[in-house]
């Protein structure tokens, strides 16, 4: 069974379409990511998937249970860490967890559950004053509490040093060990990469790639991007390049041919090139990283050759 389906998932905040038409399976068990740029529509779905907010059209199915109408069923079995949590200034470490273990009607250890997030000798300060990091780790331990079957982490790693955020992976990998499925936000490439199993890209509400971190790698590292400038180009010396071996992509734009080749010859499309007639005046290459697959897929105008 999958752990989170989204079908057409569509949310309008007035103008603002922050979710469209999404659709987007985890199976139970993954470690999947959710990464996109500021204002991508990450938290607006990871709202709808907890019933914080409701989507103007489409489906959300959570652990089995439509996330709307058995939004109760989703949470007890479902941890979470939200963007931004506020904590009770007034309240200790312990209360706060006290509270999440009545209202899951659960009982387990405390300081167990706070020394395995590194601020056990805190347990019993207020909130208010914990730093940054500590009020993560204490959402975190929150989140943890009856052993969820599903973790929903928007931007876990916000406010935490190296340490915490290197403990904060290690936890999210103990935890997808025991069986549960993780679902996390980010706009942090490397933090993705360092634990996901699966990746989707969203930008401006829409899906934009889903694959292994190493599917994606895989597209990167050997994706290259060649610039051609060069005269007297025609639709048919374009359709020559495109018929060479590894090109996925040849069109011409501002003087330039920009090819993109997965594993081909640059030589081979040089010289198809120029036999067709062309006149080449230059050319210069680019071997894309992870990061950059990043911001292609992200970027104002979608330029994405890959
Ligand atoms: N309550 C709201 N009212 C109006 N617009 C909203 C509301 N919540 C979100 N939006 C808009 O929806 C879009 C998506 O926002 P969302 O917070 O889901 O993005 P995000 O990917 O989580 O961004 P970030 O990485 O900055 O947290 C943005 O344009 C945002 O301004």
């Amino acid at each position: 069974m999958a752990a989170i389906e989204l079908e057409g998932l569509t949310k309008h905040f007035g103008d603002v379409v922050a979710v469209d038409d999404l659709d987007l399976t985890i199976e139970e068990g993954e470690i999947f990511g959710f990464l996109g740029p500021n204002g991508a529509g990450k938290s607006t779905t990871i709202d709808i998937l907890l019933d914080f907010t409701r989507p103007t059209a489409g489906s959300a199915t959570v652990l089995g249970h439509d996330a709307q109408a058995e939004s109760l069923a989703v949470r007890q079995r479902t941890g979470v860490l939200p963007d931004g949590y506020h904590v009770y200034d007034r309240l200790t470490g312990r209360q706060h967890i006290e509270f999440v273990l009545e209202s899951k009607a659960v009982g387990q250890d405390i300081d167990a559950l706070l020394e395995r997030v590194g601020i056990a000798e805190a347990a019993d300060r207020k909130a208010g004053g914990y730093s940054k990091g500590m009020t993560q780790r204490l959402v975190l331990a929150m989140a943890l509490v009856g052993d969820p079957d599903l973790l929903v982490l928007d931007e876990p790693s916000t406010g935490l040093d190296p340490n915490g955020a290197r403990e904060m992976r290690e936890i999210i990998r103990e935890e997808n060990e025991r069986g549960t499925t993780v679902f996390f936000s980010s706009h942090i490439m490397e933090q993705v990469e360092a634990i996901c199993d699966r990746v989707a890209i969203i930008n401006r509400g829409q899906l934009v790639a889903v694959d292994t971190v190493d599917g994606l790698r895989e597209a990167t590292e050997t994706a290259t991007t060649m610039w051609i400038s060069a005269a007297d180009v025609d639709e048919a010396m374009l359709e020559a390049v495109a018929d060479c071996e590894g090109v996925t992509n040849a069109v011409y734009e501002d003087g330039q041919v920009v090819v993109t080749l997965f594993g081909g010859s640059k030589y081979d499309v040089l010289k198809t090139l120029d036999s067709a007639g062309a006149t080449i005046a230059d050319f210069s290459v680019d071997e894309s990283s992870l990061e950059d697959l990043f911001v292609q897929y992200t970027t104002e105008e979608q330029e994405v050759r890959a």
